[in-house]
């Protein structure tokens, strides 16, 4: 199965911010979002997302920081348990258990709020609970730049071996080519708002056509690097 959006388009305050843009997205494909900032990157996710869920695709959103999505007067369980209601799941012990162990979070207490956990571990927690209910489409919106650089490359590796073999597709928005570049397969680069380059991630970062994806490529060698 391959989700398709077509023609998305957004104005705010009069300007068109995000130009009319159609995609294909098949079932497992691991794809980096990229661009500078205020290229339209994370207007293009949400209107996916909103189009996608329109036609009835299961589509997860992990935000840039877990405040974003963790109420600080909540405990964890809670907020799992929402997650649950809101996809329509019963309470599922092997599930939250399996996703619990993928993410290396197994270890924290659900009785506690938040802020008693490391932030890394509240944004795998984030991850874990976005990947409930196996979505056709995970998007995530630089789910680690609140994390220090080690942390931000162990939660990757550990989502990448997560999807592993699965059929959910990632979208991962980004400024940091180092954490994409041996990630996925395909890049999109946005620049003032258009879609203008897509293609394998290889072939992109080592021979860019546009301005934009020349610009994000220039002065490193980001498939050597290690992370
Ligand atoms: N609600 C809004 N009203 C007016 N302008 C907006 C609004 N939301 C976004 N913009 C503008 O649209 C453009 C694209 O914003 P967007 O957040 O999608 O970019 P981005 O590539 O995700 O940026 P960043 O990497 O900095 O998060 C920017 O110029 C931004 O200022």
């Amino acid at each position: 199965m391959t989700m398709t959006v077509t023609g998305l388009t957004a104005v705010r305050s009069g300007r068109t911010i995000l130009h009319s843009t159609s995609l294909n997205i098949p079932l497992r494909d691991r794809i980096g979002l990229v661009g500078s900032s205020g290229s339209g990157k994370t207007t293009l996710g949400h209107a996916l997302i909103d189009d996608l869920r329109a036609q009835g695709h299961c589509v997860a959103h992990v935000p840039q920081s877990p405040e974003e999505a963790l109420d600080p007067l909540r405990s964890m369980a809670f907020h799992w348990r929402e997650a649950e209601v809101a996809l329509g799941l019963a309470p599922d012990r092997a599930d939250q258990a399996a996703l619990f162990v993928a993410l290396k979070i197994e270890g924290g207490d659900l009785r506690k709020r938040p802020w008693s956990w490391s932030r890394g571990m509240q944004q795998r927690f984030v991850i874990a609970m976005a990947l409930l209910g196996n979505p056709d489409l995970i998007v995530l919106d630089e789910p680690t730049s609140a994390l220090d650089p080690v942390v931000a490359a162990a939660t990757m590796e550990l989502l990448g071996g997560f999807l592993d073999g699965k059929d959910t597709a990632m979208i991962l928005i980004t400024h940091d080519l180092g954490l994409v570049a041996r990630r996925v397969e395909r890049l999109m680069v946005m620049d003032s708002g258009h879609l203008v380059e897509q293609g394998r991630t290889k072939e992109i970062l080592e021979r860019p056509k546009t301005r934009a994806a020349k610009a994000l490529s220039a002065h490193r060698n980001w498939m050597a690097l290690p992370c």
